[in-house]
């Protein structure tokens, strides 16, 4: 993302950009008083109409209604810099978290002599050195063979909560490399595109095969489950014991299934669970491996679980569609047992980050927070009879306004979703993109768009909007958009991995051909009587 706007009001590019000056400059005072004197000036304009004779007060409005447009503007980026100043105070915060974490690790090492049995972490005095060497070997390894390596996430703070049997637990690292078929060596090149001798070619690209490599072995799954269902329950409990008993795995679930199987016998005790959200935003740091068991909704549910990093998430079908969840429940050793050893192929699932912005909260320093999507975002008419009115900006351009039912942000997972049934395309998962989709748009020609995965998109209640919005994140949470309220969106830095049954595109393949019956049609019968050629 580029550096902090918050004086570029005047990049919005409509011309007279001049206008929309920094605050001190355009003796307006700040973002409150852009908008109460748009407020104000519209105002005006309603209530005096203008005669055709009356030269003057023409020319008076047509300078108003300048003056609107400019104070609109100035607003809009204002909201624009509340969004990205939320983007950078929350990197800032990640940063500093992370340096804190690996301070108090080293340091933690440093006191603790012999922390555990087993020789794991013997030998302390050179461990933080050790610590080190892995990291920066690991940081080397990322940049010479893969997209990314591992990173060892024992936080030296919730060292209690990561004991289990006197053992520190240590989420298990793994790698992530691009599966190049057909390429005999593991040699990768770096630049995505080369200039040699005036020609420009392309070396890597971002929808190749990735493969995932455990560099050591998972110890930790968590098992996210649909509700109100026997036959997931049964399932449930059956891989519970399986993997306690024959993988010796420790095992998370959600706390209403902890209680379901204490229900059913005390032999499920050691099956530990969360009390509340505090602990959820741990769970990344703890869980090497998610298992998910029902249809698309319980991938939905399992990735709006975690709000930053996801780990892996080998999902199950047990639900009508799963477009998914690739995974056949019948046969769950045999698919555990191959996820456990490694290697498998991910799809990476890029999430949309959503902020809401409020007109009402435009003088505060803290907005809500992001909401992350796997599918999408979808801004509607809500139970208003009206027709939606959403300005829609693409970083700083201005995209249309969407007069219809209402518009899909999506991502290319959720482009079999709802999207597909507003008229989008569908596009494989790892294509980096996002969705633009119109739901029932009042017009002739309003196509839907793919853009690419960088931009930053904006929806904009206008303040003559005639009733306010909805916006609903994959399917649920519902918010209000009120007039000068907007909602902004991007692609999160934090995708949702999900192994696949045999890699990205067959999977892809598979589920459009099994879940819509894409293009399914009776072959056309040959001619009886030889063709004369
Ligand atoms: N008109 C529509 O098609 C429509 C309307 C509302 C919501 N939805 C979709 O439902 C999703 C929420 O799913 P849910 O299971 O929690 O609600 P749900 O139980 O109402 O199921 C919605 C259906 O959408 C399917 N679905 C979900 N994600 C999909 C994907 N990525 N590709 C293909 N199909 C997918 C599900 O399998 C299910 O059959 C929303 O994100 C939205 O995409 C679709
Ligand atoms: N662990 C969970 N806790 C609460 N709600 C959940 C959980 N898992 C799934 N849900 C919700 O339950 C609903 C149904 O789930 P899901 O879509 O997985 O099942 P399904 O409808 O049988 O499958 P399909 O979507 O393939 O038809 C969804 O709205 C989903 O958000």
């Amino acid at each position: 993302m580029a550096p902090s706007k918050f004086n570029s009001t005047d990049s919005f590019g409509h011309g007279d950009a001049g206008v929309s000056r920094p605050h001190s400059e355009n003796g307006f005072g700040d973002s409150l008083s852009l908008l109460q004197s748009e407020k104000a000036v519209q105002e005006i304009l309603q209530q005096t109409p203008v005669h055709g004779s009356d030269d003057h007060l023409i020319e008076f409005s047509e300078a108003l209604r300048t003056v609107a447009k400019a104070l609109r503007r100035a607003a809009e980026g204002k909201a624009a810099a509340q969004a990205e100043a939320a983007e950078w105070k929350r990197r800032f915060e990640l940063e500093r978290a992370r340096n804190l974490r690996l301070e108090n690790k080293e340091q933690s090492f440093k006191e603790n002599n012999s922390v555990s049995e087993g020789g794991r972490l013997e030998n302390s005095t050179s461990q933080p050195v050790l610590l080190n060497q892995e990291r920066e070997h690991s940081n080397r390894a990322c940049l010479e063979h893969g997209i990314c390596s591992h990173e060892v996430l024992q936080d030296a703070k919730d060292v209690d909560s990561n004991m289990v049997n006197n053992k520190i637990m240590k989420k298990a690292s793994f790698k992530l490399s691009w599966r190049c078929k057909g390429e005999n060596s593991d040699q990768h090149k770096h630049d995505i595109v080369y200039f040699e001798r005036g020609n420009i070619t392309t070396a890597e690209r971002s929808s190749k095969q990735i493969s995932l490599k455990w560099e050591s072995p998972p110890q930790t799954v968590v098992i996210l489950t649909k509700p109100n269902s026997n036959s997931v329950q049964i399932l449930c409990a059956q891989m519970v014991r399986w993997l306690r008993e024959q993988k010796k795995l420790n095992i998370y679930v959600e706390p209403r299934v902890r209680a379901e199987l204490l229900t059913e016998s005390s032999y499920f005790s050691f099956v530990q669970t969360w009390k509340d959200e505090k602990e959820i935003l741990l769970l990344h740091t703890k869980v090497d491996l998610v298992v998910t068991l029902g249809g698309d909704g319980t991938v939905l549910w399992a990735a709006s679980i975690f709000k930053g990093p996801v780990p892996p998430i080998v999902p199950f079908s047990l639900g009508s569609l799963g477009f998914m969840t690739p995974f056949h429940s019948e046969h769950y050793k045999d698919y555990l047992d191959s996820v456990l050893r490694g290697p498998i192929s991910i799809t990476l699932r890029n999430r949309l980050q959503c902020h809401v912005i409020r007109d009402a909260a435009k003088n505060e320093i803290e907005i809500e927070d992001p909401i992350l999507v796997l599918n999408e975002v979808t801004i509607d008419r809500g139970i208003s009879s009206y027709l939606t009115n959403l300005e829609c900006y693409c970083d700083n351009s201005f995209v249309t306004c969407v007069q219809g039912d209402g518009l899909i942000l999506s991502t290319t997972s959720g482009s079999t979703a709802y999207s597909l049934a507003a008229g989008g395309s569908m596009v494989h998962p790892q294509v980096p993109g996002i969705l633009f989709t119109p739901i029932c748009p009042h017009s002739l020609s309003f196509r839907p768009l793919i853009l690419p995965e960088h931009v930053t998109l904006r929806v904009q209640i206008p303040f003559n909007s005639r009733s306010p919005a909805w916006a609903s994140f994959d399917g649920k949470d519902r918010k209000q958009l009120a007039p000068g309220d907007a909602l902004v969106c991007s692609m999160a830095p934090w995708p949702v991995p999900t192994a696949c049954q045999v890699d990205s595109t067959d999977d892809f393949f598979r589920s459009i051909h099994d879940g819509l019956h894409w293009n399914l049609r009776k072959t056309q019968s040959s001619f009886d009587v030889p063709l004369d050629v």
